[in-house]
């Protein structure tokens, strides 16, 4: 990517406190609790993801953050701003993108980017998103012509193009192939390098994984985990040690040699675990114990989870429902 900095810098100075902080967030619609009671802070220059399957309360949460909707209770800061109370100060600091949403199915791609860009004092060069975004190719192309993934590229762009400080992304690779995916990680990758804020929702756990800093992952509108995404896929696992070795090993030496609460077993002919807090020492006293019966234990590994796993654990079933 070229040029990045002055291309998507951002030129204010960053703000004092978070870019954003929810508090005791609730909405109802009717009888169904949408979002049920969520605390969350993005600082300044991070990748805060919302993670969540269909239905969680994600697109509630983010368009009450933007200020499209009013919550039921709780307190929404952005930017140390009132988001509908102090609308107008906060719209040209923010950057949102739209599903579709307010794009003329007649107008080329290249003119809506620029369009947009003429509504901002210091916008980013059309030309450099149409380029990092994949579009040059299809900026004489018409809105209505583009293709799913191609639309949500341009819905990037016209979210980027007024160099915002805070940035809201909800799904922003649905409906894109893997190639246009990784330029769009990069890209926001590139975002938070220039000190910008993102509020992201996704329901990938690869996505969430490659570009957040701090995860907040949501089920029928409340937190069930938060932390960063190797704080929740670490959390726990280092209690597992695996390895492969010749099958029928005795292993009360190695226990014996292991600090005390640590047991090991044969759990299939030649796959062996340990069960422990597995620190550095732990690991180089299995490895000292197999060099000492010159046995060459293979496939080594410390379980680590995916974030699949975590929303399994926590919730009973799959991310996918
Ligand atoms: N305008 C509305 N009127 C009534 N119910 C709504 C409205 N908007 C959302 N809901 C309900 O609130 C809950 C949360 O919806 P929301 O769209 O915020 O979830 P989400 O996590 O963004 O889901 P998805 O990934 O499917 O977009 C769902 O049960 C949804 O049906």
């Amino acid at each position: 990517m070229s040029s990045p900095s002055s291309a998507a810098g951002v030129t204010g100075a960053a703000a004092a406190g978070p870019a954003l902080s929810v508090k005791g967030l609730v909405k109802r619609y009717g009888d169904t609790t949408a979002v049920g009671g969520l605390d969350l802070e993005l600082q300044t220059g991070e990748i805060l993801a919302i993670l969540g399957p269909n239905g969680a309360g994600k697109t509630t949460t983010v368009e009450i953050c933007e200020g499209f909707q009013s919550p039921d209770e709780g307190e929404v800061t952005l930017l140390g701003l009132d988001p509908i109370a102090d609308n107008e100060k906060v719209r040209s600091r923010i950057g949102v993108m739209l599903q579709g949403g307010g794009a003329y199915p007649g107008a080329r791609a290249g003119e809506m980017l620029r369009l947009c860009a003429a509504y901002s004092a210091d916008p980013i060069d059309p030309d450099w998103l149409l380029e990092n975004l994949g579009l040059v190719e299809a900026q004489r192309t018409s809105y209505r012509r583009l293709s799913g993934g191609q639309q949500q590229r341009l819905a990037l762009a016209c979210a980027l193009v007024g160099r915002p400080e805070v940035v809201f992304l909800d799904e922003p690779t649905a409906g894109m192939d893997a190639h246009a995916r990784i330029m769009v990680w990069e890209l926001i990758d590139r975002l938070r390098a220039d000190g910008v804020s993102v509020l992201l929702t996704t329901h990938l756990m690869d996505e969430a994984e490659e570009l957040a800093d701090q995860l907040i992952i949501i089920d029928h509108g409340v937190e069930v985990a938060k932390g960063t995404p190797a704080e929740l896929t670490s959390r726990g696992a280092e209690n597992e040690l695996r390895f492969h070795a010749p099958r029928g090993l005795d292993l009360t030496l190695l226990e014996t040699v292991l600090p005390e609460g640590y047991s090991c077993s044969e759990f299939s002919p030649g796959g062996y675990l340990v069960r422990g807090q597995v620190t550095p020492q732990v690991l180089a006293t299995v490895t000292g114990w197999c060099a000492k019966i010159n046995v060459l234990a293979t496939d080594l590994r410390v379980e680590t989870r995916s974030l699949e796993d975590v929303f399994l654990e926590l919730t009973g079933r799959g991310m996918r429902g």
